[in-house]
């Protein structure tokens, strides 16, 4: 007992020495933005720009270091050599630059979750260190020797590393946000966390194996064995819902890390937000890869030979524009491949060309250059020709190009003749109508091919040329003022109002990106990948042209009508042979009872499945609770919903509960559910709960759809046949099923799908 009282201390006096060294590098980091911020704002534009970019520097490293508080040490190597390496969530040295914790992503901790008893690789013994704030409480050992043999001296390869700080974590209260998991990380999850950059990584696996964690902590470790790469083209992460990336967004800063561009496809387009979803044929429809074909034919159709001449006078000639004229035009224009918008200039200077020949000819005489310019003005603002030049080549925005081909039935028929008239009818909507999800992949589509609005484009260089005039009186002043002198001396006011406009506010790359439809990431990261629809695919990869990528989801749990059911159909068509598949099989969310009536369940509905095993028995996870008739559902309901929040809400904002129902009953079983709150939990506790926002509730009721991804201690299912009947199907149910961390109950009047009760 002693021996291990002096082992709690040792560690504690080491993780204490950490903390001080942390504590210390804050003061540095605090102490240099200080001073950068008290040199104020004066100095040369040189000085001013270099400041602005340590300013940033020391901000990051200050907000790095403060997110890393929380179990900043948390393991421990003694390796063969008898040297011993601490393990942390950042690298520590010290003034003389020593090694003091080494960063969880260095090959230095890889041994950390990889080494096994059969591969102890230099490690002799591994310990987990079990903090709360800044104290060491426990302490578990894992002896890399053959003392992980059983007596026919078999090892066991599948054992859990580091089990007891792994079952702590999974059995804590869910807080509605998820945790990192970087003390704990399993051998499978660690060797696709540290996977090559290059190529596509699909990551498959069933409900509740960390698809999501993994996914998180390898763009963590990517940024830090690639930071040169990715630190200028950034990553993007792809989330499916807005709720989802609140509910995973302090993972990456807690380790160390900001600079992730996250978003879900609906607002992926910037300018566009797209929170409406389409119906399941709609989605389905607007989904497959025929649209690139189809808004291709849209541009095209903008692009017209008239049928007819259109006549018209100027300064007393008679001048024609003659279809002849415009197809050779128009052909010329779309051999540039520049897009519509662009190409359109080319067309409309090919045209005024012609029809000032034709000026000069009527005016029988050749034309000053100046002459020409005027006649050359003359026509370009002629109405007729304006008229006529528009008709033949269209300027278009892609909101309104898509807008009209799915609200204006003979251009949707024109565009896409392969849809049948039932698809087309499912698509059409009314003009401008919100946009759905599905939408999004058509508009960046269209965006593509009709490239810069010229009328934006004009908007835009007026607003560049106010800046810029702006900048120059800026110039102006200070070299009146002589505050450019020394080296600044030779510079004139031109250059200098350059370099203003040009060093405006320091912009992160993340922060550039994100405002671009047209960056180009490093490395993309997609969640729930599987809900992807093919046009969404295209549209992903247009942002990553060296296809690295990081795919996590869960072919069995598709529920858009829209998405994949075998990796290969859906990532084919995009990738080619270009990318890997992972599995992972361990369930760390669910008790093997829930786990194991979810894969029963999947099976006997024939969805594609993963093998899952759960990481952990707790007993009685599934109640059973048939209900007599519908009447008595909400009743039911409440009070099971009631009594579990008694059980594992806490008003420290821990413990999650939630009602998961067909969509149509979540507004009944809401109301019955705050009824019987104030009786369960008494009036002032009830208040709390009905005061927090809807992402933030505690006690929640959601239909199936919206819990995806997500996790709750306790879960009250709702007619489970009813569910798979519904939208999502099975696949839905699946997913419902699915989500506590400890107890499914099920309410039903209907009697359970097979394979639920074994
Ligand atoms: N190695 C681990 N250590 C501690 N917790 C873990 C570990 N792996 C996964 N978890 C936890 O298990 C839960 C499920 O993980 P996650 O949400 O990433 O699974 P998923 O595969 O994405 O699930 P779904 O298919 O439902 O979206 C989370 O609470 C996560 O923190």
């Amino acid at each position: 007992m002693a021996g291990r009282q002096d082992e709690l201390a040792h560690e504690q006096s080491v993780v204490d020495d950490l903390y001080a060294r942390l504590d210390e590098l804050r003061r540095r980091a605090r102490g240099r933005l200080t001073a950068v911020r008290r040199e104020g704002p004066s100095g040369s534009p040189q000085n001013r720009s270099e400041r602005d970019a340590f300013a940033t520097l020391y901000e990051d490293r200050a907000a790095q270091l403060d997110a890393v508080e929380d179990r900043l040490a948390f393991g421990r190597l003694d390796l063969d050599d008898a040297g011993v390496r601490y393990v942390g969530r950042i690298g520590l040295t010290d003034d003389e630059q020593r090694s003091l914790l080494t960063d969880w992503r260095a090959p230095a901790a890889e041994a950390f979750y990889r080494a096994t008893a059969l591969r102890p690789a230099g490690v002799r013994r591994r310990r987990h260190l079990v903090t709360t704030g800044r104290k060491v409480t426990g302490l578990e050992d894992e002896l890399l020797d053959l003392s992980g043999a059983d007596d026919d001296g078999e090892l066991d390869a599948s054992a859990l590393s580091g089990e007891g700080a792994l079952l702590a974590a999974l059995a804590s209260r869910r807080t509605g946000r998820m945790s990192d998991i970087v003390a704990t990380i399993q051998a499978e999850q660690d060797r696709i966390i540290r996977s090559e950059l290059a190529g596509a990584l699909v990551v498959q696996g069933g409900p509740g194996t960390g698809k999501t964690a993994v996914a998180l902590h390898r763009a963590a470790y990517l940024l830090y064995a690639h930071r040169r790469t990715l630190e200028k083209s950034g990553v993007l992460l792809v989330g499916p819902s807005r709720s989802f990336l609140r509910y995973i967004d302090q993972v990456l800063p807690s380790l160390g890390e900001t600079g992730v561009v996250s978003t879900t496809l609906g607002d992926l387009v910037p300018g566009i937000s797209a929170a409406a979803v389409d119906d399941g044929v709609a989605a389905e429809v607007k989904g497959r890869l025929l649209w690139a074909d189809v808004v291709r034919r849209a541009v095209r159709a903008r692009e017209r030979v008239p049928e007819r001449e259109v006549r018209f006078r100027l300064d007393g000639h008679s001048l024609v524009i003659r279809p002849r004229d415009v197809r050779d035009a128009i052909g010329r224009a779309r051999r540039t491949h520049k897009p519509h918008n662009e190409a359109r200039v080319g067309f409309v200077r090919d045209m005024l060309a012609r029809l000032v020949e034709q000026y000069q000819r009527a005016d029988g005489g050749d034309l000053t250059p100046e002459d020409r310019a005027i006649v050359l003005e003359d026509l370009r603002s002629l109405r007729e020709v304006r008229v006529a030049l528009n008709l033949a080549w269209f300027p278009i925005s892609p909101k309104k190009l898509v807008d009209d081909l799915l609200s204006r039935p003979h251009r949707l028929a024109e565009a896409a003749p392969e849809l049948t008239d039932t698809e087309r009818a499912a698509v059409l909507r009314a003009p401008w109508a919100p946009w759905t999800e599905s939408d999004v992949p058509l508009l960046d589509e269209a965006a593509e091919l009709l490239g810069e609005d010229d009328a934006v484009a004009r908007a835009e260089a007026k607003a560049e040329a106010a800046e810029r005039a702006e900048a120059l009186a800026h110039a102006r002043s200070v070299l009146a003022s002589g505050a450019a002198a020394g080296s600044m001396i030779q510079v004139d006011a031109e250059t200098l109002a350059e370099r203003f406009a040009t060093s405006g506010p320091r912009l992160t790359t993340a922060e550039r990106a994100a405002g671009d439809r047209a960056w180009t990431y490093g490395h993309v990261v997609v969640d729930e990948a599987q809900e992807l629809s093919p046009m969404a695919w295209r549209m992903l990869a247009r942002r990553v042209p060296t296809r690295s990528m990081t795919i996590v989801g869960d072919v069995a749990q598709t529920s858009s009508h829209a998405g994949a059911r075998s990796w290969a159909t859906a990532l084919t068509p995009v990738l080619g042979d270009g990318w890997r598949l992972e599995e992972l099989t361990v369930s760390y969310r669910t008790p093997a009872e829930v786990a194991d009536a979810a894969q029963r369940v999947a099976k006997a509905a024939g969805l594609p499945a993963s093998p899952l095993t759960a990481a952990r028995e707790v007993p009685g996870a599934i109640v059973d609770v048939p209900v007599g008739s519908p009447a008595d559902v909400a009743a039911a309901v409440a009070s099971h919903a009631a009594a579990l929040a008694v059980e594992f809400v806490g008003p420290d904002d821990a413990g999650r509960v939630a009602v998961i129902a067909p969509a149509a009953s979540v507004a009944a079983l809401r109301a019955a559910l705050d009824a019987a709150l104030p009786g369960a939990l008494g009036t002032a506790e009830a208040e709390r709960l009905a005061a927090q926002r809807l992402e933030d509730q505690q006690v929640t009721v959601l239909a199936p759809r919206e819990v995806k991804g997500l996790e709750y201690d306790a879960v009250v299912l709702v007619e489970p046949a009813g569910v798979a009947r519904g939208a999502g199907g099975w696949s839905d149910l699946y997913v419902a099923m699915t989500r506590p961390t400890q107890r499914l109950v099920v309410v039903h009047t209907e009697p359970l799908p097979d394979g639920f009760s074994g």
